[in-house]
Formats: structure tokens, sequence, C-alpha cells
């Protein structure tokens, strides 16, 4: 039996946008589609172009977001940064901090300013923006005013040497951080992948990788201990998540919890962790913002799908499956993969 990952339940683009409506809508997005002879439409997604205006038209339809996306700088693709950013309002009403206003830092904005933009247009966060890139911080600021978010959102330029030491008012509790963080310790590890990512190098390049950017994230944690409630972090290989966690813990967090983001192909991991002694993040479910021991119907809806090959025990495992869901649907696939029900 075998449980497919998705994105999470909240994510808007866990159906995939239609391309043949954004197309007819978005004459720049039109530009970079293919039609096939039986009318579907197609994108090539490793072209960057095509991600950037299959970007932009989304960021107008699902969230009325005008944004600049500078050629010579990432592109955000949207799943993964709703993804963190359910993530993170999940985290949020866990701790029972999503019923006020809330206070976030994003730090390493890049020219877009996605995460915040998202953050205050979907959620009505206030963001603190941070970068250390001039140019970036310009673009970024343009696009707060273009979209009338400056009442929301604050864009800083910040010293290579800072991440939140320095850069944070002290004199406030701010209720999350977040960081997508440079993931590369240089330019030729940029290039190894199949897919080059678009960006800068010191978008993608950090001196000792991500581990020593956040590293240095985890350091500034523990001085500044609960101005930030929750502090997060994104992290891009597999192999660094067991070594932020032990770090996490020996700067003296009281609780942590981690969990995967899943959209498509790509998948990466988050770890959050809190100097807050009435706060528990161990206990949190790690699929959605959840206590552990929270009954199924009370959550947002999951689905997993399995296959059988002995149509004789589906009848065993159509009541279990009921006992837990409220919804399930069965398949059965011939031999000569005609789909029957
Ligand atoms: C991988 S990019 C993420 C951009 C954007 N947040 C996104 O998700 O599309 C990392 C960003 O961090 C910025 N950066 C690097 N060091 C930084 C620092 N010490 N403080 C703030 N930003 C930094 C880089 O210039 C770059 O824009």
């Amino acid at each position: 039996m075998a449980l497919n990952k998705f994105m999470h339940p909240k994510n808007p683009y866990r159906t995939p946008p239609d391309f043949k409506q954004l197309a007819i809508k978005y004459p720049e997005f039109r530009k970079h589609v293919q039609q096939d002879l039986s009318g579907k439409v197609h994108l090539d997604f490793k072209d960057e172009g095509s991600v950037k205006a299959l970007t932009n038209a989304l960021l107008d339809k699902d969230f009325s977001l005008m944004v600049e996306l500078p050629d010579d700088r990432l592109v955000p693709t949207l799943p993964l940064r709703l993804n963190y950013l359910l993530w993170i309002e999940d985290l949020l009403i866990f701790c029972g901090l999503a019923d006020k206003k809330v206070m976030g830092i994003d730090i390493g904005t890049g020219a877009s300013c996605i995460y915040p933009l998202l953050a205050a247009r979907k959620f009505d966060w206030s963001m603190l923006a941070t970068e250390i890139d001039k140019q970036s911080v310009r673009v970024a600021q343009s696009n707060v005013n273009r979209n009338s978010l400056s009442d929301k959102i604050k864009v800083e330029h910040v010293d290579v040497g800072s991440i939140l030491v320095g850069v944070v008012d002290e004199g406030k509790v701010y209720d999350f951080s977040m960081c997508n963080p440079p993931f590369f310790s240089d330019r030729c590890e940029v290039g190894r992948g199949n897919n080059a990512p678009s960006g800068l190098e010191h978008e993608l390049v950090a001196q000792g990788g991500e581990i020593a950017f956040i590293t240095k994230i985890i350091a500034d944690s523990a001085q500044l201990g609960q101005s930030v409630r929750l502090y997060t972090t994104m992290i891009g290989h597999k192999s660094h998540v067991s070594s932020v966690k032990r770090e996490v813990r020996a700067a003296g967090a009281r609780s942590m919890v981690s969990t995967e983001l899943c959209q498509g192909r790509t998948i990466r991991w988050v770890v959050a962790w809190t100097f807050m002694p009435d706060i528990d993040l161990s206990s949190m479910d790690k699929t959605c913002g959840l206590p552990k021991n929270q009954p199924h119907d009370k959550r947002p809806p999951l689905i997993y799908n399995f296959t059988l090959a002995q149509p004789s025990s589906l009848d065993a495992i159509k009541n279990k499956v009921q006992d837990a869901l409220t919804k399930l649907e069965v398949y059965k696939f011939s031999s000569n993969t005609s789909l029957w029900r």
C-alpha cells in the first residue's frame, strides 16, 4: 500500500491551474504555451520565461497581485511558497496565535518580495522583509507600493553579515520568522542539477551553503530568544535536516517540529523551533496544524490512495477506511487499463 504525498490540504494548486483559461485571459502567458492536436495546452517548465509568465498570471488571477519579476532574479513558484506559508498558518493556529494581529519576518525576501506579498494579501499578516541586495530591495519596495501594501510590509536593506540580531526591533515581539535560504555553497553546485535554477549567484549561493546560513539563524535565535515566538526555516537538502535539528537542540530551544513540503517532484523540508516555555511544537501533527490526537473528521481533508492486488480484501479495507474518513472512492483497473468503478 503506497501513500501518495500531496500538497498542503489548503493549497489552491492541489488542483493544477487551467492553462487554457489562463492563456485566454493573459496574452503574455499565451505567448509561452503550445496547444497540441487534441487542443490540450502545454507549458515548458524548464523555460524560465514560461515559469515567470505562469507565476505572474496566477498572482494576478488568484491574489490580485501585480508583481515585477526581474529577468536576472529568482522566479518564485507559487505551490512551494504557499505550502510554506500555509504550514506557518498551521503553526500559528496550533499555538493559538492566528486570531490576533500577526507580525512576521521574511529573511532574504528577494526582488519579488513574494512571501510578504502573499502573507499580507492572503492572511492579512504584517511583515518585515529583509534583503542584502540593494537592487532587489528597490524592486521589492516597488512591488509592495504597486500593490498598496506598504502599511503591511516593511522592506529593509541589511548588511551581508546580519540575519536577525541587529535587524529586528528588539523592543517588539514577532510571531514568526521564515527563510528560503541561499541553498548552495558555490556556483558549480548551482549548475549540477538538471534544471539550473534562475537567480543571481548571491541569491542562491552563501558561503558554507545553506547549513552555514541556517546555523547563523539558529545562533541569532538563541540570542533573541522569545523576541520571536516561532523561528522557521526551509531546507533544500534532505541530508541537512538532521544537523539543523541537532543545532536547534544545542541552541536550547524548548521544542521543535519539522515536516516535508511536497509540490510535484520538488520536495523541501521545514523546521520550526521556539524558546517559549508554554508552546510544545513536538505535539503538533506533522501533516496539519492540529494536535496529534484530534479526530480525523476535524482535520482538513487529505487524500490517500493505494492499490490492491487482491479484490477479495477490498471489503475489509473499505470498512476500516470508512471508519476513519468521510468519503471513499474505489476505482478498479482491469489488465487492459480501461477504468471501471
Ligand atoms: C533563495 S533566495 C530567496 C528569495 C525569496 N525569498 C524567494 O523565496 O523567492 C535567498 C535571498 O536571501 C538574500 N540574502 C542572502 N543573505 C542574506 C542576509 N544575510 N539577510 C537577508 N537576505 C539575505 C539573497 O540576496 C536572496 O535574495
